[in-house]
């Protein structure tokens, strides 16, 4: 590496871990509770805490240590690359992280970067939180756990390379999955997934919800996350023990595990302000003060929110509009920030229910469907979550418990967004415009998954459960109040992607076009929604490219 000089204070030992300190308290985590400092040594990864620790030189930076980033650190530290490690945010120690039912606690806590949307005309004007995890292990700190890759359908529309059959060895890769190993599933990976139907502590009330799909005509999938993605089964979560298995333990934590010592350092704490181009090409990481050249590719792994915003800070996106914030460019790559999906999820179609509802003690969701929203037999576009807890958007309206939901997702909107620069500031959040619902089919869809949530609802297997259905209730006898309902209803699930996509930002080696030296691995390249929730998709991609980093 050269230009390390420029990398913490002047004072030696304590400079960095002081401006770690002094980025975190900016970033306005530090006053709270339930962050370690990065002084701490991490078990399998070195912490850096004073420059002096810094290697002569790296091979790879990689830019943000989330569900992508811990993979490469994993695979390229055990290969033997030099590597440095940056993130944000530090070591997360709220008991919260680990207890898998508080997970919802965790949003606008310390460890998330408390993003929030523009006012979305799709949800009836309002805008809504972003959350994105600020933590060692990156937002798999904060989601809710569960681990699903989706049907296979999804990713045959990516490009050549990434479909499917491609992207199924790597899913196996990175998991011990609790039902054992088989074509379909991993057994010996990092990562710990389990399925509730491995266990027997289940709700009562997930139950009735398998139950009742069967009632309503949908198949049972024994493995929703192997052969069979389609029908009602339990859920799979990335949990080993009694505890959340995130990104940081089950791939930066076990590098103690492999022989020889690990070759990754960490820099917790500090937030990467952009990158330094020059004709063409990526020398190196710009920080507070200094700037950091690896040998090789510098890795950006900051997510789907941050990778497009460093990219475009540093005149790699829409040169036109990069200009007019008086930012150079360095190349014109009009995507960069575009089309933005997310999924929608409608809370909900609640129940009051005629006594106490058990609480879960996985992620309140211990039972789910997958279904095609109109022909049978297609790929499964709509997901029915069952919850355990009252959980309705405050623009519903009140829901006295005991409750349970019935609640809908969209896996393949169409609606894309975006993701711009305010201003040409490094530490200024990005404009996130998600267009939940800008595309009226997208609307359509969600009503359907209303209904076939409220055909479940209204089976037989709930009755000994139902008191009445709350929501939509009366709103759901019109046109009119179905419609206002579902934009009152609607929120994230927390999964945007694609604003650096392969084939339009990144080629199908992840390499940033016409910049050298510069690759993006993480949800942002994905080139469409998984029909699944992200993290599993996100960490098999990141599992290929670690593959094709290290071939070159
Ligand atoms: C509340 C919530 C619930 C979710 N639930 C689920 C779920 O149940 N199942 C599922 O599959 N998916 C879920 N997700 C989505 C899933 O967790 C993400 O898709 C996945 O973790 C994204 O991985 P990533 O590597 O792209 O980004 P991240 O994991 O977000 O990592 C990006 C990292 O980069 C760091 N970073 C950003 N900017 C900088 C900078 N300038 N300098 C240094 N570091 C930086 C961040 O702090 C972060 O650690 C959820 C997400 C959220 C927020």
């Amino acid at each position: 590496m050269s230009g390390t000089p420029s990398i913490g204070d002047d004072d030696g030992q304590g400079g960095l871990k002081r401006r770690a300190a002094i980025g975190a308290a900016m970033a306005g985590g530090l006053a709270l509770s339930g962050l370690s400092t990065p002084a701490r040594a991490t078990v399998g990864v070195r912490t850096l805490t004073s420059r002096s620790q810094l290697r002569a030189a790296y091979d790879h930076v990689i830019v943000g240590a989330g569900s992508a980033g811990c993979v490469l650190a994993h695979r390229l530290g055990r290969a033997g690359r030099r590597v440095l490690v940056i993130e944000a945010g530090l070591r997360a120690t709220l008991p919260a992280v680990a207890t898998p039912p508080a997970w919802p606690s965790l949003q606008e806590s310390a460890l998330d970067w408390r993003y929030v949307t523009t006012p979305q005309p799709g949800l009836g004007g309002r805008a809504i939180t972003c959350p994105r995890g600020k933590a060692v292990g990156g937002s798999s700190i904060i989601n809710a756990l569960a681990y699903q890759r989706g049907h296979a359908a999804a990713y045959d529309r990516w490009p050549a390379g990434w479909r499917h059959a491609d992207l199924l060895p790597y899913f196996r890769r990175a998991e011990t999955f609790s039902g054992g190993a088989s074509d379909w599933r991993g057994g010996n990976g990092p990562l710990h997934i389990l399925s509730l139907a491995d266990v027997t502590d289940r709700t009562p009330v997930a139950e009735a919800f398998m139950a009742a799909a069967q009632q309503a005509g949908f198949p049972v999938t024994p493995d929703i996350g192997g052969e069979h993605t389609t029908g009602v089964g339990w859920n799979q979560l990335s949990i080993k023990g009694h505890t959340r298995d995130d990104a940081a333990t089950a791939y930066l934590d076990s590098l103690a595990n492999g022989p020889g010592e690990a070759a990754v350092d960490l820099l917790a704490g500090v937030q990467v302000l952009g990158f330094e181009v020059e004709r063409g090409r990526c020398l190196g990481v710009r920080l507070p003060g200094g700037i950091v050249r690896p040998e090789g590719d510098v890795l950006l792994c900051a997510g789907a929110i941050d990778s497009p915003r460093l990219l475009m800070l540093s005149g790699i996106g829409p040169a036109e509009e990069l200009h007019a914030m008086g930012i150079a460019s360095a190349v014109d790559l009009p995507d960069v920030g575009r089309r933005l999906e997310d999924h929608p999820l409608l809370a909900g179609v609640a129940y009051e229910a005629r006594r106490p509802v058990p609480a879960s003690h996985y992620n309140h969701c211990d039972s789910l469907l997958y279904v095609p929203h109109a022909t049978p037999g297609e790929s499964p576009d709509i997901l029915v979550m069952c919850l355990s807890v009252p959980f309705v958007r405050p623009t519903v309206g009140p829901l006295p418990a005991p409750a349970y939901v019935l609640v809908p997702c969209h896996l393949q909107p169409r609606s894309r967004g975006s993701v711009r620069l305010v201003s040409s500031d490094p530490r200024a959040a990005a404009i996130i415009d998600p267009n939940y619902l800008g595309e009226p089919e997208d609307l359509a869809v969600l009503a359907k998954g209303v209904e076939i949530a409220r055909e479940i609802g209204a089976a037989k297997a709930f009755d000994d459960w139902r008191a009445k259905e709350v929501y939509p209730g009366p709103a759901w006898t019109s046109e009119a109040g179905r419609t206002d309902f579902i934009r009152r209803a609607t929120d994230s699930f927390h999964h945007p992607v694609g604003t650096c996509r392969i084939g339009a930002v990144v080629d199908e080696r992840l390499r940033v076009k016409g910049i050298a030296g510069l690759r993006v691995i993480d949800a942002s390249v994905l080139p469409g929604l998984p029909a699944a929730m992200c993290n599993a998709a996100v960490t098999a991609v990141a599992e290929k490219a670690s593959d094709l980093i290290l071939a070159g």
